[in-house]
């Protein structure tokens, strides 16, 4: 290829819709090797298989209270004036079965829990009994009127047999893990956790060990972005920082792509003389997906393939790696994961402050959801550069702000994608 040629790809990109570069990325993710972990060890886990349930829950009927159990008929004409009395023939602490059947006129001691014994068909809670002792043999005195079925959990309330409980691609966290543990799941088939290289490129990066030097600064990328992966369910492997020197860039993709499930790197991607990853993707050593999108920040965030294995070569500004991040890398972790279109959840919201900035292309706004009245304002980080990198943790949700040639004023219903997972 001539330098001409170099140069007029390198400037003359061509910009990709954001739900476009998802679908195509998602064209190459597929849900990748199971193993089985502890139910313990299962949290934060993405599940492999569906769970259905063997049996009911509760698998018994089940005394919702320590009382007495009874057949309701008995209670029918009984007053306070004039209260029943019934035998008590038996008595079942949680964890036993009681033998008896309970007949008309008699009643078994029963605590919260236990098996409700068969012929019951009520449970009376304790405090609106009355106890006594007559010839030796114990009698329960009641005053009121019992519903049939009062204090009895019947089977199956919360589950029927067979029941699916928990699909592939569940997050699984203390419900889920409940769940599991109710039915006796105790080794969960998880999907392994996909395995993520990160480096950085920049000839100006020190490690975060190092005393700052003039014209240099710390590599804060490679951190933020091992951070990323870990939230949305991989491994983060961090390899060390490269210096803007193409060689070097290209045997490092090529052998992280080799040793790991995808790559993602930070910086170099613009046109800029030292800007390697750009010039890596379209150097033909892998298939370049996309190296434009019409989206601010990251509008240069670029992607290409190997061998079926992704490259994710974000932008070097901060605020641009982030979002590239969250838009691109952290749906193909979950995709890898049994997650179906695992993009951030989109909510409308309402624009707190006028927006000033206009732009062809959509905007990304780090933000902040408040919710005032019951309606959910989007307030914009103060500075939102794509090169500023404080704000970025302020910032629960990215507020979209479709191309447009005037302000975006205050009012405005915008759709805002939510970035932390817990509140999800
Ligand atoms: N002539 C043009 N210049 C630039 C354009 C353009 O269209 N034409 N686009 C600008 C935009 S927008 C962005 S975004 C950046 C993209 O830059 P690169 O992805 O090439 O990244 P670098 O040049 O390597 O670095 C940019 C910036 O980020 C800092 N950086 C880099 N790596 C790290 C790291 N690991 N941790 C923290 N900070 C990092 C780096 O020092 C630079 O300040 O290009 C614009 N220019
Ligand atoms: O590509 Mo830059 O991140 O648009 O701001
Ligand atoms: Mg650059």
């Amino acid at each position: 290829m001539d330098q001409t040629r170099t140069d007029y790809d390198k400037f003359h990109r061509k910009p990709m819709q954001v739900k476009d570069a998802q679908r195509l990325i998602a064209g190459y993710v597929e849900a990748g090797a199971v193993e089985t972990v502890p139910l313990a060890e299962s949290v934060e886990r993405f599940l492999a298989e569906p769970v259905t349930a063997p049996h009911p829950f509760p698998r018994f009927r089940r005394s919702g209270m320590d009382g007495y159990a009874i057949r309701s008929a008995d209670t029918a004409s009984c007053s306070s004036d004039d209260p029943v009395w019934l035998e008590v023939i038996d008595e079942i602490p949680c964890g036993s079965v009681s033998s008896q059947v309970i007949r008309p006129g008699t009643a078994a001691r029963i605590m919260t829990g236990a098996e409700v014994p068969d012929g019951a068909d009520a449970v009376v809670m304790l405090e609106m009994t009355e106890q006594q002792e007559k010839d030796g043999r114990a009698r329960v005195g009641l005053k009121r009127k019992i519903q049939e079925g009062q204090n009895i959990t019947p089977i199956g309330l919360e589950v029927q047999e067979g029941q699916l409980l928990l699909s592939p691609g569940t997050r699984i966290s203390a419900g889920e893990i409940s769940v599991l543990a109710t039915f006796g799941i105790h080794r969960v088939p998880v999907y392994r956790k996909p395995r993520i290289a990160i480096f950085s490129t920049g000839s100006e990066l020190l490690s975060v060990e190092e005393p700052l030097q003039p014209g240099k600064i710390r590599n804060s990328n490679t951190y933020m972005l091992a951070a990323q992966v870990r939230e949305a369910g991989g491994e983060p492997f961090i390899l060390e920082a490269i210096m803007d020197d193409l060689q070097l860039a290209q045997a490092r993709v090529e052998s992280a792509l080799r040793e790991y499930d995808a790559v993602v790197t930070s910086g170099g991607v613009s046109v800029g003389d030292y800007d390697i990853m750009g010039d890596l993707v379209r150097g033909g050593g892998v298939e370049m997906l996309y190296n434009k999108i019409a989206m601010r920040p990251g509008s240069v965030t670029t992607a290409a393939v190997k061998d079926g294995k992704l490259l994710f070569a974000l932008s070097g500004n901060p605020g641009a790696c982030f979002v590239g991040f969250e838009l691109f890398v952290r749906p193909t972790i979950q995709g890898m994961m049994g997650r179906k279109d695992a993009y951030l959840k989109e909510w409308t919201a309402v624009l707190d402050v006028d927006y000033t900035k206009v732009n062809a292309f959509t905007r990304y706004v780090r933000g902040r959801m408040e919710v005032r009245d019951g309606l959910v304002y989007a307030v914009p980080a103060a500075v939102d550069e794509s090169s500023v990198m404080v704000t970025i943790k302020d910032s629960d949700c990215l507020i979209v702000i479709p191309p447009a040639k005037a302000v975006t004023p205050a009012g405005s219903k915008v759709q805002i994608l939510l970035l932390k997972e817990g509140s999800r």
